[in-house]
C-alpha cells in the first residue's frame, strides 16, 4: 500500500446519530494534513477511531506496509504500532525538568519501575538533547515543565511524542491559547516533524492552516465534503455554504 493509513468507508452510530458516515481518509508515510469543519463534523470521533477508542459500526482503518487492520488492536497496540495522539490540553510531568519529561518519553523500559528508577544512557542523552532542539527547547532543558509558558508546554508534549518515534502523529488545536510567535514556532515544529512521518492537525484557526500549507480535509456531518489545498477548499461552494450556516 502506497499510503500509510486508509480509512474506507467508516460509520458510527451513537444512540441512533450518524457521528462519522461512510468517511474515507488516506495520509501517506511522510505528509502534513489539515482537517478542519464545523463543531460537531466528527473531528475527535475520527481520531477516536483511528486511536481504537472507538470501533466503528462498519469500514475499515488499514496501516502501514502490510495493510494490517487497526480495528483488530486495542488502543495500546495501536499507540505500540506507531500512532501517536496529543490532545488539545498539555499533560507534561509539572514538578519534573523538561530533561526527565523527555528522559521519561524515550524509556524502552515501559515499567512503572523502569520509567522512574532507571538513568539516561549517552545515547538516550544525545536523543534527548536532539529532541529539545527540535522542539526549541535546548535552553530550558532544566528548567521545571510547570515554569514554562503554554506553548512551550505543548512542545514538550510534542516532543515527548517524537521521543516514542510515532508514525503517525495526531495533534488536536494545537495553536489554541498560544501567542502569535508561539503558533509560528508551532507550525515549522509540525512541518519539520512531517518530513519523516504522517502528521494530522486537527484546527479550526484558519490562519494556522494556512501557514501549514498543507492539504487540507474539510469534514461536515462525519463526512469528508471537500479535499485540497485551502485556496481551493475555502472556494468550495459547500464549504462556504457550511461555514455560514446555510
Ligand atoms: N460518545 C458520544 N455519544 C453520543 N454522541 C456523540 C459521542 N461522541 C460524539 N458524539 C456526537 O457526534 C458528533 C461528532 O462529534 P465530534 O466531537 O467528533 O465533532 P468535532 O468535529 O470534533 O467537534 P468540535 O469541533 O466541537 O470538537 C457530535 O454531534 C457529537 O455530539
Amino acid at each position: 500500500m502506497s499510503q500509510l493509513l486508509e480509512v474506507s468507508g467508516v460509520s458510527v452510530t451513537f444512540d441512533g446519530f450518524r457521528a462519522i458516515n461512510n468517511l474515507s481518509f488516506s495520509i501517506g508515510a511522510a505528509e502534513l494534513r489539515a482537517i478542519i469543519g464545523p463543531n460537531g463534523a466528527g473531528k475527535t470521533t475520527f481520531m477516536d477511531i483511528v486511536t481504537g477508542k472507538t470501533r466503528p459500526d462498519e469500514g475499515s482503518v488499514r496501516w502501514g506496509d502490510m495493510s494490517q487492520s487497526l480495528l483488530k488492536l486495542n488502543e495500546s497496540q495501536i499507540a505500540r504500532a506507531g500512532v501517536g495522539r496529543k490532545f488539545q490540553r498539555p499533560t507534561v510531568f509539572e514538578d519534573q525538568s523538561v530533561y526527565d519529561n523527555l528522559a521519561m518519553a524515550l524509556k524502552k523500559d515501559r515499567t512503572p519501575w523502569g520509567v522512574l528508577f532507571s538513568r539516561p544512557q549517552p545515547a538516550d542523552d544525545t536523543r534527548i538533547r536532539e529532541l529539545a532542539e527540535e522542539i526549541g527547547l535546548a535552553e530550558q532543558l532544566d528548567r521545571k515543565s510547570g515554569e514554562l509558558s503554554h506553548g512551550q508546554k505543548q512542545w514538550l508534549e510534542i516532543g515527548m511524542l517524537l521521543a516514542q518515534e510515532p508514525r503517525l502523529l495526531l495533534v488536536d488545536e494545537p495553536a489554541a491559547g498560544m501567542t502569535l510567535a508561539e503558533r509560528e514556532h508551532t507550525t515549522d515544529l509540525l512541518k519539520e516533524a512531517a518530513k519523516t512521518r504522517a502528521v494530522v492537525v486537527v484546527e479550526h484557526d484558519m490562519e494556522f492552516v494556512r501557514r501549514l500549507d498543507c492539504k487540507v480535509t474539510v469534514l461536515h456531518e462525519g463526512s469528508v465534503l471537500a479535499e485540497g489545498s485551502l485556496d481551493h477548499v475555502t472556494k468550495n461552494q459547500d464549504v462556504i455554504d457550511v461555514y455560514l450556516g446555510r
